[in-house]
């Protein structure tokens, strides 16, 4: 039955759906179990009746249409205002624990124990300045790599929203942008509010900061992240890059931040190295509440798998390309689609903002300023126009590694005069809050 309303497109239930789509999941990802980056959130539902491969983007104004639908949803959690065309995935909805309900055969398969009155849940909130060591931090408390690290500030434009399960426990850690100074664009503008509404879901808050640097007050990362928000959550303050400073420093910075901040508890740890991770996870799982899992527990993100492509593309252009070329980039995964007796064709548009950065980019001309993979032997005409294939050659094979399997990769370069201002763009790209769940 239900496989036939799913085949004629008939809506179903919610609930009934949500499931459907977890098998599908299941059967999509046998094997790849750690890797599977599975969507259950409330609004995700409807994109479960259209095929993993999903080949035609939405345009900003379909976007607008059906985030507009989508905020009608959510005031109206009535089932019949579910808009069977909505394909968006919203940051900043938390997903409803029943959602997360499997049945016996489900809980079996993901390894999910009968209802347990000790078990924790709860959402974390990573804050921080920008390069203090966010990423690296929440992809240690992972054990695997989501967001992307680069030596650069700024380079985390998301909140990236990663799951960490163990028998007893399910914490969901946003990692969020650095809390800038100065907002040069409406893009940084877009970001900083995402930080807040990442606080506005959580359970507690770990305030990260870097023990290289003269210890600082932390209000501003709190009032970016707080905002009017009235009660205080839990507050830890982790001390990272312990491994660049001798241990008296380290005892001088610990009793600077008791004395002056107003944090609940203090932890120096070397992210990079995963030293003092485990006593994090430990504080963590004392501030979180009591209650079931809101994923199953093999589910590492809730983003979709094209959200990571388009990541690991971004970190390798900051990794290529210096100065503020890599700034001006939006990368956009435009059409995906797994073939079964081919490699996946994936196309991505990397959108800048001057013809002039295009260049750079796709390498018709080498500016060695800007430019930070050329080798110093290397003739830089005979460089030329090699730029961008370097670029999908790197991207390509880290793709694969998360992937798991071969992929075609596409990449074109367009440019969109000043993207980084225009707030209907920034939308479109998933800086408000929404991203294109396929
Ligand atoms: N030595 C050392 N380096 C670290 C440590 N943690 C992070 N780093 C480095 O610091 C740099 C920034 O790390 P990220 O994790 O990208 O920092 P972030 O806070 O997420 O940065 P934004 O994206 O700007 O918000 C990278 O080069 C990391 O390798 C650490 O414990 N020790």
């Amino acid at each position: 039955m239900k496989e036939l309303a799913l085949q004629y497109n008939i809506p179903l239930p919610p609930t009934t759906k949500l499931k459907l789509h977890e098998r599908e999941n299941r059967a999509h990802f046998q094997g790849t179990r750690r890797r599977c980056h599975s969507i259950r959130a409330l609004n995700y539902r409807n994109a479960t009746s259209r095929a993993r491969t999903s080949t035609i983007p939405l345009d900003v104004k379909e976007f607008e249409e059906n985030s507009q639908s989508s905020n009608y949803y959510m005031r109206n959690k009535d089932e019949e205002a579910y808009d069977e065309t909505m394909s968006l995935l919203s940051l900043s909805v938390k997903p409803d624990r029943n959602m997360a309900l499997l049945d016996d055969y489900e809980m079996e398969e993901m390894d999910i124990g009968p209802d347990d009155p000790n078990h924790r849940s709860g959402y974390v909130a990573v804050l921080g300045k920008p390069n203090v060591g966010k990423s690296t931090l929440s992809n240690q408390m992972l054990g695997q790599k989501l967001s992307i690290v680069t030596d650069k500030p700024q380079t985390t434009r998301h909140r990236i929203l990663g799951i960490c399960s163990g028998s007893d426990y399910q914490m969901i850690l946003y990692d969020t942008p650095g809390v800038m100074d100065k907002k040069m664009h409406k893009l940084d503008s877009m970001m900083m509010k995402n930080v807040r509404s990442a606080t506005f879901n959580a359970d507690c808050v770990v305030v990260v900061v870097d023990a290289t640097k003269t210890p600082q007050k932390i209000g501003q990362v709190l009032e970016e992240g707080f905002g009017e928000l009235q009660d205080k959550l839990p507050i830890l303050l982790v001390l990272n890059k312990k491994d660049l400073i001798k241990p008296g420093e380290i005892k001088k910075k610990i009793e600077w931040y008791e004395k002056f901040t107003d944090v609940d508890e203090v932890i120096p740890v070397s992210a990079k190295y995963g030293h003092g991770v485990d006593d994090i996870k430990e504080w963590i799982l004392s501030k979180l509440p009591n209650g079931p899992a809101y994923y199953p527990k093999d589910i590492a993100s809730e983003h979709p798998e094209r959200f990571f492509v388009a990541e690991i593309v971004r970190e390798k252009i900051f990794m290529q390309y210096r100065n503020e070329v890599p700034y001006a980039c939006q990368v956009n995964v435009v059409s995906y689609k797994t073939r079964p007796n081919a490699k996946d064709f994936i196309q991505v548009e990397i959108v800048v903002e001057k013809n002039s950065q295009k260049v750079i980019l796709i390498g018709k001309y080498i500016d060695i300023s800007e430019t930070s993979w050329i080798e110093k032997d290397l003739n830089p005409d005979e460089m030329e126009g090699k730029a961008l294939k370097l670029l999908a050659t790197a991207s390509r094979l880290d793709i694969e590694d998360f992937l798991q399997k071969k992929v075609f990769l596409e990449i074109e370069v367009k440019v969109k005069e000043n993207w980084r201002q225009n707030e209907g763009l920034l939308k479109f790209y998933g800086y408000g809050g929404q991203i294109q769940a396929l």
